[in-house]
């Protein structure tokens, strides 16, 4: 396998770069933060004065939700979803005409009761109709959530997550991330969610269909080894890009064992503004 790359303060290997991947032509945005939809990603964009439109915004909130509509297609009334997971989830759901309850529900943001344990066991607190649990960050996580969306599994329901990123990269720290959320479950069942954020390449597949991309033109471009890095060499693209601003550094995909190793890498995104001035 060939070294990485590295790109900063390089300005022939960016320019290099930069024709390889027509770097300016066509840029879309593929996150694994299921807690904004594509709606909500674009305000933020806005206001960081990105120029950007949804249909370039793919979130694994979005890609779960046209996995749920378009492949599993539930059969009403065994159709709706348990949701662990914030407003993101709720709509991408909606969007797609997809029944679910908990999510942000304020009725699951609350202590656990002695009512709980019979209500949940004998199922009178469940919704009979639910097929899917889909798991997703959710910053109001609890036992309440977990009890419900266990016994749901145990009843027949899919597991599903939006994505399993062990922690969530937040002011230069580490937070608990999404699959965090789901591992409790995991435990509990002895099995592991389908995952359909990156790396899965049903995400990738989607981005293909809706833009005809050319995969040997295409970079990935990201900061996480297991969802970014892997997720552009496991689609067999053109190229991949880290970026040394968030989870993985240079020692990761030294390691024997390294989960993906980048083609290139650069401190940050924006030393690629040193070139083609
Ligand atoms: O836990 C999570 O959901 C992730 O850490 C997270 O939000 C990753 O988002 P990305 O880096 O793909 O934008």
């Amino acid at each position: 396998m060939s070294e990485p790359k590295y790109l900063t303060g390089d300005i022939a290997a960016i320019n290099e770069f930069i024709d390889r991947f027509d770097v300016c032509k066509k840029i879309v945005f593929v996150t694994n933060n299921s807690t904004k939809s594509r709606d909500q990603y674009l305000q933020k964009f806005t206001k960081l004065g990105i120029p950007s439109n949804t249909e370039e915004i793919f979130g694994s909130a979005y890609s779960s939700a046209i996995y749920i509509s378009r492949i599993l297609k539930l059969q009403p009334p065994k159709n709706k979803v348990f949701v662990i997971g914030e407003a993101g989830i709720e709509n991408e759901l909606r969007s797609e005409g997809i029944p679910f309850i908990g999510g942000t529900d304020p009725a699951f943001r609350r202590d656990f009761t002695p009512e709980d344990w019979q209500g949940i066991a004998d199922g009178s607190h469940l919704d009979p109709d639910v097929a899917a649990v889909l798991v997703g960050l959710d910053f109001h996580i609890n036992y309440l959530k977990l009890a419900h969306a266990h016994q749901y599994l145990r009843r027949g329901a899919l597991f599903l997550a939006t994505n399993v990123d062990s922690t969530f990269p937040m002011n230069h720290n580490f937070f608990p991330g999404a699959g965090s959320m789901s591992a409790p479950l995991a435990f509990m069942i002895g099995q592991q969610p389908l995952a359909l954020g990156k790396p899965s390449q049903a995400m990738l597949d989607a981005v293909e269909g809706k833009f005809q991309l050319d995969r040997a033109r295409t970079c990935m471009v990201g900061d996480r080894l297991n969802t970014d890095i892997k997720f552009g060499i496991e689609g067999r693209l053109g190229g991949t890009l880290a970026v040394l601003t968030g989870v993985n550094k240079k020692e990761d995909w030294e390691k024997a064992d390294a989960v993906a190793v980048p083609a290139y890498y650069a401190d940050k995104l924006s030393d690629l503004l040193a070139a083609k001035q």
